[in-house]
């Protein structure tokens, strides 16, 4: 419902925008960051990559078409809170179930409306993304340097490992669907429902691992391809799941990894990953892959970055043969894509499953049916073709 009681956002740096409270009811703490899809709010609500953030949309309007049980891209809400500007004060979608306002009670979530999300927004943009808490109902009436404490209080999220309040706590498979290729083996850091469907609609059975599981729990399922999922947190703080890799590559394994994924291949081979000021969320980021000189528009999420040379072929620092950048930022020259020459491997920092966004990147899942089928017809260490290479659809 929406209401008139208030409710404030309160950044680390002391800056305070009143508003309305919205959703749940109470005091959350998080990073502050911006999202700019104009559709897809609940995609963008459900991928669990947001867990620990405050996400505010620089749309205005948003629940307009309410929420369905179809689009979620987990079991609920993942955002640490949610900023926007005008709510929905009706619901009007032949899919819709519930309003937002509806959900976000539901799950736990405490938002906030009626803020000026463009000035919030214009102040990320060159502060950066920083600590930020929504207070409301009972924690409305803190004092301001209460409400400061608190937020100054909070975690930064540089430094936090956040994979496991997020992954399964139990093992699942998704069923290949048509012809067979092949297993993949998915580490759930924060997987979202639409990159297992195309995985498994690429003929691959998925199994999905919880972020625990051990080297020889992985190799004991001699799957033929590992698939690490997008997902919350710094990679710098996941060095388990970067030895994971390490050891799963040295087998031969093949490799593809999104977001998270990426960040974590660049730490295996050896490259180092850091903060970008305020990162990329949105559905319409141009992106140069290099291999074919196309343009895609993907859809992003991601606040970290690889650092590794963007021209050229170099060596793993690693140890594990040539790498290229495959892919950039066109915004900013961010790595955006890894490939590796004389091993099975490759990733992008953006989101293929385009859940929410346009399809450009649906190659991808091409790309890495191909490589498994390449393995499988030459298990000595048959790269993939070029032919799959530029298979764009
Ligand atoms: N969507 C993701 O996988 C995000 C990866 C990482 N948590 C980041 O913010 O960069």
């Amino acid at each position: 419902m929406i209401t008139t009681e208030p409710a404030v956002l309160v950044l680390e740096d002391g800056r305070r925008f009143e508003g309305r409270a919205y959703g749940a009811r109470g005091r959350t703490l998080g990073e502050a960051v911006f999202a700019t899809g104009m559709t897809g709010y609940q995609e963008t609500l459900t991928d669990p990559s947001y867990a620990g953030q405050i996400v505010m949309q620089t749309a205005p309007h948003i629940g307009n078409t309410g929420v369905n049980d179809t689009d979620k891209e987990s079991a609920k809400i993942w955002v640490a809170g949610y900023v926007v500007r005008d709510p929905s004060r009706v619901v009007s979608n032949f899919r819709a179930q519930r309003s937002l306002d509806d959900d976000l009670e539901t799950d736990g979530v405490v938002g906030i409306s009626g803020i000026d999300t463009r000035a919030v927004t214009r102040h990320i943009r060159s502060a950066g993304a920083m600590r930020a808490g929504i207070f409301s109902g009972a924690e409305y009436e803190l004092s301001a340097t209460e409400q400061l404490g608190a937020v100054r209080a909070g975690a930064e999220m540089a430094g936090q490992k956040l994979s496991s309040v997020v992954s399964t706590r139990e093992r699942y498979q998704v069923p290949a669907v048509g012809e067979r290729v092949g297993s993949v083996a998915v580490l759930d850091l924060g997987v979202k429902t639409s990159t297992l469907n195309y995985l498994a609609e690429r003929g691959l059975d998925v199994e999905v691992l919880p972020e625990s599981v051990t080297v020889d729990e992985v190799l004991e399922l001699a799957p033929d391809a590992l698939f690490y999922s997008n997902g919350p947190g710094d990679p710098e703080a996941s060095e388990s799941h970067v030895e994971l890799l390490r050891e799963v590559l040295k087998s031969g394994v093949p490799y593809f990894g999104i977001c998270f994924g990426n960040q974590l291949l660049g730490r295996a081979l050896g490259f180092g990953t850091y903060k970008l000021p305020f990162g990329h969320r949105g559905i319409n980021q141009p992106v140069l892959d290099k291999l074919t000189g196309r343009v895609e528009i993907t859809s992003q999420n991601h606040g970290f970055a690889v650092d590794a040379p963007r021209e050229g072929v170099v060596d793993s620092p690693a140890g594990f043969g040539r790498v290229e950048v495959s892919h950039v930022s066109l915004n900013d020259d961010v790595v955006e894509g890894i490939r590796c020459l004389d091993i099975d491997a490759f990733s992008v920092q953006y989101h293929p499953e385009a859940a929410a966004g346009p399809h450009d990147s649906m190659y991808l899942f091409d790309r890495f049916r191909e490589m498994v089928l390449a393995r499988r017809e030459s298990p000595d260490g048959q790269l993939p073709t070029a032919s799959s290479e530029g298979d764009h659809e």
